[in-house]
C-alpha cells in the first residue's frame, strides 16, 4: 500500500508527503527536480529523480514498492509561461499525464489522485463556482489540466482504475511546523509576493487592478491553506481505498478575500506597513474566484483545520523568514535594486 507521489519535491506535493507519513503510510516521491528541490522531500520518503513519462521507470517503481495509488502533482504551473509556450505546456502536463496513466493502468495501480485547478472554469464563472459550471479555460495551462481530467476519466472507464480530481482554488501558507513551504524564488502568487514585500525582499507590492466590479475594487480569491489541501488528498485516497466512486471536486473553503484584505492580513502578521502601489488590472484575471465547496464536504471525510486568513498569512510569512534567512533576503533586495 505505497503511494507514489509525482512532484513530491514541489510545494504542494511535499506537504502531501508529510501528511501521508504522519498517518504512518508509505510514500515514494518521483520528481525530475525541474522546479522542485531535494530538500523539500520529507525524511522517510525515498526520492527517485526521474520523469513521470518514463514508463519503464514508473512500471518498475510500482512493482518494486507495491504502489497502489498515485498522487500526480508534477506539472508546469506558470500560467503566463503556458501562453508563451503552449506546446511545451501540453507536452509536459497533458501528454505526460497520459503516459503516466498508461504505466499506471498497465501495472494495475488502482487509485489515482490528480491536481487540477480552478483555471478550468475560465474568466467569468458563476460564484461560488460549482463543479458543474461551464468549463472554459482561458489559458493553455487551464486547458492542459482539463484535457488531463478527460484522459483520466476515459482511462478509468476502460481500466480497473478509480480517481479523484481535485480542482484547487488559491493555495497558500506553509507547513505549520515549517518543515516545508514555497521554495520557488520566482513564485508569483499574491500571498508570497506580499510576505516578501513585508520582509523587505522586494521594494513593495503592486495591486493589479483597483476598479474591478468587486466590493473594494480588487480581485477576490478563495485562499486555502496548503496543509488543509494536503489533508484533502489523504481524505481522497481513503475515500478510494474504502471503495468510493471516482469524483471531481473543488478544493477551497467557499469564501473569498480581496487583495486589500490580504494586504491588511500581511500587515497584521508582520506588525508593520510596507509599500503598496495601485496598478492596472492584469489581462485575463478573473474578478472573483470562490469555490462552491459543498461537494468535497459531502464526499470526503475532510474537515479543514486552518481556515483562517490570518493563520494562512502568518504561516506564509514565517516560512519566508525562516527559509530565506536574513543574508539571502538582503541579497535579493540588493539584486532587485540593481535591476531597477
Ligand atoms: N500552486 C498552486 O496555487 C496551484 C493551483 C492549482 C493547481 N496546482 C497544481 O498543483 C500541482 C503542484 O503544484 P506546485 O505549486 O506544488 O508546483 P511545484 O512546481 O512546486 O511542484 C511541481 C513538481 O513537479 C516536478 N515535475 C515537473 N515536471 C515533472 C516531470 N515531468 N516528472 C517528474 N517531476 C516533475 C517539479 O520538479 C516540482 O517538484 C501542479 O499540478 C499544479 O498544476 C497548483
Ligand atoms: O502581484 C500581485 C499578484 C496578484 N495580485 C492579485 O491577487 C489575486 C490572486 O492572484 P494570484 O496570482 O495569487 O493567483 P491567481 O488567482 O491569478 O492564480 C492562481 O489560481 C489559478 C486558478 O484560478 C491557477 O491555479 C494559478 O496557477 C494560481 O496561481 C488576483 O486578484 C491578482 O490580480 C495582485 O494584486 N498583485
Amino acid at each position: 500500500m505505497t503511494v507514489l507521489i509525482t512532484g513530491g519535491a514541489g510545494y504542494i506535493g511535499s506537504h502531501m508527503t508529510l501528511a501521508l507519513l504522519a498517518r504512518g503510510r508509505r510514500a515514494i516521491v518521483l520528481d525530475d527536480l525541474s522546479t522542485g528541490s531535494r530538500d523539500a522531500v520529507p525524511v522517510g520518503a525515498p526520492l527517485i529523480v526521474g520523469d513521470v513519462a518514463d514508463e519503464a521507470l514508473v512500471l518498475r517503481l510500482i512493482a518494486e514498492h507495491g504502489v497502489t495509488a498515485i498522487a500526480h502533482f508534477a506539472a508546469r504551473i506558470v500560467v503566463p509561461d503556458s501562453i508563451r509556450d503552449p506546446l511545451g505546456t501540453y507536452m509536459a502536463n497533458t501528454m505526460k499525464t497520459a503516459q503516466l496513466l498508461r504505466a499506471a493502468t498497465a501495472a494495475g495501480a488502482p487509485h489515482f489522485i490528480f491536481s487540477s485547478t480552478a483555471a478550468v472554469y475560465g474568466l467569468l464563472p458563476p460564484t461560488p463556482t460549482p463543479e458543474t459550471a461551464p468549463l472554459e479555460p482561458a489559458s493553455p495551462y487551464g486547458a492542459s489540466k482539463l484535457m488531463s481530467e478527460r484522459i483520466l476519466s476515459d482511462a478509468a472507464a476502460a481500466h480497473r482504475l478509480r480517481y479523484v480530481v481535485l480542482r484547487y482554488f488559491n493555495v497558500a501558507g506553509a507547513d505549520p511546523q515549517m518543515r516545508t513551504g514555497q521554495r520557488a524564488a520566482g513564485a508569483s502568487n499574491l500571498i508570497t509576493l506580499a510576505t516578501r514585500a513585508a520582509l523587505g525582499m522586494t521594494d513593495g507590492l503592486d495591486i493589479l487592478g483597483t476598479d474591478l466590479p468587486t466590493p473594494d475594487g480588487t480581485g477576490v480569491r478563495d485562499y486555502i491553506h496548503v496543509s488543509d489541501l494536503a489533508d484533502a488528498h489523504v481524505a481522497a485516497l481513503e475515500h478510494l481505498e474504502a471503495g468510493g466512486d471516482s469524483a471531481t471536486l473543488n478544493c477551497g473553503y467557499g469564501r473569498g478575500f480581496s487583495v486589500r484584505e490580504v494586504i491588511d492580513a500581511v500587515r497584521r502578521a508582520a506588525g508593520h506597513d510596507f509599500p503598496v502601489r495601485e496598478k492596472p488590472r492584469r489581462e485575463g484575471d478573473p474578478f472573483i474566484s470562490i469555490a462552491d465547496a459543498r461537494a468535497i464536504r459531502a464526499t470526503l471525510d475532510w474537515t479543514p483545520k486552518l481556515d483562517d486568513l490570518d493563520v494562512i498569512v502568518a504561516h506564509a510569512l514565517e516560512w519566508e523568514r525562516h527559509y530565506w534567512g536574513a543574508e539571502e533576503r538582503k541579497r535579493l533586495w540588493t539584486a532587485r535594486r540593481a535591476a531597477g
